[in-house]
């Protein structure tokens, strides 16, 4: 298990690689925390846009942003500051079992504090790689004096080798809005979701563990299991939104889906001096 740092030209870290037993790989930029590559046996199992941004003047399109303290539109730019800003790496573990550790802090800044959410917090995000599963977990913790609420997700893109192949396992039954069509409290009555069209849907309540199948082959499939988080958005741009964004290509809507785990439909609050935690692990099952 080893643990890189990549440093820049004022030797500050922008980069660090994850490695565990099985080929498996995982790369997180301190811009945005934002993993960018998740490996196992040597094969990618995220998108990231061949257009995306990776020199920290827009959050990078694809992987693994994180999105706090604002999930979409609002008081705040779209989806928040956190995916935005660089976090700083604070500890690291390459010693315990199989397995390789980091940990990013992200804090209240001058910037956060003079926006329209300006409270003062902490979040410690570890994350964690093995030899089939990658692990990224905050806590989220409020210094300021007054209680605050924000929503907050894992923006996880998927690669597909063709979106065509998708299915999306364990939404059935669930109730979910439909962004596009302005529709909330739909059921969803399938029990494999897959992709043909633009989709924009928060599923709400999610109970269990969600499958994403077709992830990196045909036959790959990734559980996603989820640490407080409620509920799972379902995203893809399809043919005309991927030629409204500058920073994806025309025909990449082919080569990704979004399953993104989060609490978003209401948010959490938390008291003074209390922490709350949330997040994601992802596995790679074995073939069916
Ligand atoms: O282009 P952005 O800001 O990264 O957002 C991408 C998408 O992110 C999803 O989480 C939202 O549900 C969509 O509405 C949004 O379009």
């Amino acid at each position: 298990m080893a643990i890189e740092l990549y440093k820049n030209d004022g030797d500050e870290v922008y980069k660090v690689k994850l490695t565990a037993p099985n080929d498996a790989e995982c790369v997180i930029y301190t811009y945005g925390a934002t993993v960018t590559s998740w490996k196992v046996q040597g094969k990618e199992l995220l998108f990231v846009s061949k257009l995306a941004k990776l020199d920290g003047t827009k959050a990078i399109r694809g992987g693994i942003p994180i999105v706090f303290p604002q999930f979409g539109p609002g008081k705040l730019p779209q989806h928040g500051f956190a995916r935005n800003t660089n976090w700083k790496v604070v500890d690291q573990d390459n010693k315990t079992g199989d397995m390789a550790t980091v940990h990013f802090e992200l804090t209240d800044s001058e910037a956060t504090r003079a926006s329209e959410w300006p409270y003062r917090f902490r979040l410690l995000y570890k994350v964690t790689l093995t030899g089939t599963t990658l692990s990224t977990i905050i806590e989220y913790e409020n210094l300021d004096s007054s209680a605050f609420d924000f929503t907050t997700l894992m923006h996880t893109y998927f690669r597909t080798s063709d979106v065509a192949g998708v299915k999306v396992k364990g939404l059935d039954g669930i109730k979910y809005v439909d962004k596009i069509l302005g529709q909330s409290d739909v059921v969803e009555t399938r029990k494999d979701v897959i992709v043909d069209k633009n989709e924009d849907r928060v599923y709400v309540d999610v109970p269990g563990e969600v499958l994403v199948d077709g992830v990196g082959s045909e036959d790959g499939r990734v559980i996603v299991k989820r640490f407080n988080y409620k509920d799972i958005v379902f995203w893809n741009p399809w043919e005309e939104k991927a030629k409204e964004m500058s920073d994806f290509g025309d025909d990449e809507y082919k080569e990704m889906v979004c399953v993104e785990a989060g609490s978003v439909a209401k948010p959490v609050s938390l008291e003074p001096g209390s922490k709350w935690v949330g997040g994601q692990l992802l596995r790679l099952a074995p073939k069916a």
